[in-house]
């Protein structure tokens, strides 16, 4: 910190403010606060009430979302969250995840600069982070949102609300928001580390490798959201750099909700399709997380591993993502340096 504070300057009864420290706030999507319909009721209304998530106009959406949506899928959700529940320490995985990343960023910058971690949707809020990082002193700060590629439905939102919040500061810190680092040599080299060393734990070979992102609605792609390009070129930056043949190397969208078309493949029919051809043994990627969650550990873990031995597969291999080890941390740290450069 530059200075401890303004108090010197300030005449007597001035409310005492910090200054001269650097923030750097990581945001992630969010996540219930217990495997339960009332916490993931509560969170989803939160995440499906966010209109760069769902761009129906509110009075369509509003009567479908706080009718059949909020009634029946919160039980659905709840079930899948209890399968991958961390229970010991009584929180979902992306949360521990989180703070985990936060933890090991904190030690790598040491004094340069005071790290928080926030929630899109949840509790910690973006304003929690943002309130603790100024009550610190940062009047500037690192914005990162935990996302690979940009899609205005997880990137975008999360910094309208950094954006929201400090609309409500009377003393706004200076804020640079990080941008999407899908194709930074530092995140393919260490996705091709992780496929590499996670490959050499199983005795045997997969015949194919499967590269599944979350999806989007292929109208918001259509009408201009980048995000499937971006995830297109990590797979092939990724196949490239594993030396891997194109025809070994799939890439397919997951995670589609409600009826409407989203951007496919869709990863459940993708590894039906595979199987039905006769691909026995299967391993799969997810490169559009940058921590395990329910997507990951429910969805490709759990469910996809069942369609795929239950469609014809032998073998079904998960990579998991690159999470708060050594080099999932250096690649966001790569990233925070970067774009903390002069402030760090
Ligand atoms: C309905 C619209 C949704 C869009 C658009 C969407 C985009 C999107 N999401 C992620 C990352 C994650 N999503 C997660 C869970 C999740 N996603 C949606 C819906 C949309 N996502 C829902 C309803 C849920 C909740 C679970 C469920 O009911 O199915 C998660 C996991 C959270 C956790 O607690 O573990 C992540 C991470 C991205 C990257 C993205 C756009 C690119
Ligand atoms: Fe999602
Ligand atoms: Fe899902």
């Amino acid at each position: 910190m530059r200075e401890k504070n303004l108090s010197e300057f300030q005449p007597d009864g001035h409310p005492s403010v910090q200054y001269g420290k650097t923030g750097v706030l990581l945001i992630s999507l969010g996540t219930p606060e217990a495997p339960t319909y009332k916490s993931v009721r509560k969170y989803l209304a939160e995440f499906l009430s966010d209109q760069r998530v769902i761009e129906t106009p509110r009075l369509l959406w509003l009567p479908i979302l706080y009718g059949p949506i909020l009634t029946f899928r919160p039980l659905k959700s709840a079930k899948a969250y209890a399968k991958v529940w961390d229970y010991e320490n009584g929180e979902s995985p992306l949360r521990g995840f989180a703070r985990a990343q936060a933890e090991k960023m904190q030690t790598r910058l040491g004094e340069s600069a005071s790290v928080a971690w926030a929630f899109r949707y949840g509790s910690p809020s973006v304003a929690d982070g943002l309130a603790e990082l100024r009550e610190k002193g940062c009047d500037r700060i690192v914005a990162f949102a935990l996302y690979p590629q940009y899609s205005a439905t997880s990137m975008a939102t999360a910094y309208d609300k950094v954006f929201d919040v400090l609309k409500t500061m009377r003393w706004q810190p200076a804020v640079r928001t990080a941008p999407p680092y899908y194709d930074k040599p530092i995140f393919i080299e260490k996705l091709v580390n992780s496929v590499k060393e996670s490959l050499s734990t199983i005795d045997w070979q997969p015949e194919k490798l499967l590269a599944s992102y979350h999806s989007i609605p292929k109208s918001y792609y259509d009408a201009g959201d980048p995000y499937p390009c971006q995830c297109l070129k990590t797979s092939r930056l990724l196949r490239t750099h594993l030396n891997m043949p194109e025809e070994t190397f799939v890439t397919s969208f997951q995670s589609r909700v409600g009826p409407t078309e989203w951007v496919s493949p869709y990863t459940d029919k993708t590894v039906e399709k595979l199987a039905a051809e006769g691909v026995k043994k299967l391993a799969v990627i997810a490169p559009a997380f940058s921590a395990d969650c329910l997507e990951t550990l429910e969805e490709i873990n759990m469910e996809l591993r069942e369609t795929f031995l239950h469609a014809g597969g032998t073998h079904f291999h998960y990579i998991p993502c690159l999470n708060d080890t050594p080099d999932g941390m250096d690649v966001l740290e790569d990233v925070v340096r970067t774009e903390g450069a002069g402030w760090l």
